[in-house]
């Protein structure tokens, strides 16, 4: 059967990076996209920017909706303090199954909490699930129009508290545009925008950086 571009990903993963070695994970796949297959990996230029908010901000619990193959995961828990934790949500099987494997591939298995399921379903349950009070930091990669609501949705879940850090990706390309505005002009955020490049082009594309107020 063809092999899908998750796949060839993990492939690539697995012939040539170091076990136990996330920064060696990471360049891998960037390497893969730059020269062999683009994918929609936040990449290095916004991985950088991405670094340094997870460093700055060293957060025990962050939440990040759309893992994919688990490139910004491994980025994110890579950079945890010992007992910190990172819940990610995927709901396509199969960019579980990929994700799973890279993740365990670079050793960050035991920082991870890899849920498949769709953002709208499980956010809800936080609380109950997975003992969680409020996130340190979001990091918000999923489907674009999924941004929106489930920015409403975590704030009527209680799951922000002051000082909680809304990281989006791709608010330029794709796009975000009522997520941009709702962020930039609710006297309950301070955004900020990074702006860079879409992964592995030089098309423009920015993260946007929203420190929840309460
Ligand atoms: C509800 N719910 N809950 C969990 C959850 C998880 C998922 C999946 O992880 C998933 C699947 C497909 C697409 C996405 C969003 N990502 C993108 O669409 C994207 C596009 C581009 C781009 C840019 C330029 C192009 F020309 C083409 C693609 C660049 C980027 O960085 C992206 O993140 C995410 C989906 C819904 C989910
Ligand atoms: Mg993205």
């Amino acid at each position: 059967t063809q092999s899908t571009r998750p796949q060839r990903l993990l492939g690539a993963v697995q012939q040539n990076a170091t076990r136990g070695d996330p920064r060696s994970v990471v360049k891998t796949i960037d390497q893969f996209c730059k020269h062999k297959e683009w994918a929609m990996n936040v990449g290095d230029e916004k991985g950088c920017i991405l670094d340094s908010v997870v460093s700055e901000l060293n957060p025990a619990t962050v939440l990040e909706l759309g893992t994919y193959c688990g490139y910004s995961t491994v980025r994110i828990a890579s950079l945890l303090p010992p007992h910190a934790r990172l819940i990610t949500l995927e709901f396509n099987p199969h960019f579980a199954a990929v994700a799973r494997q890279i993740i365990a591939w670079a050793g960050l298995q035991d920082k991870v909490l890899l849920v498949e399921g769709a953002s709208g379903d499980w956010i809800p349950k936080m609380k109950e699930q997975f003992g969680v009070k409020t996130f340190d930091l979001v990091f918000l990669d999923h489907w674009k129009d999924r941004y929106l609501p489930d920015t409403k949705l975590m704030e009527e879940c209680g799951l922000l508290r002051k000082g909680s850090v809304l990281l989006a990706d791709n608010v330029v390309c794709p796009g975000t545009p009522d997520y941009l505005q709702y962020v930039r002009n609710s006297p309950r955020y301070n955004s900020q925008y990074f702006r860079s490049h879409l992964e592995y082009t030089k098309a423009e594309d920015g993260l946007e950086k929203s420190v929840f107020l309460g």
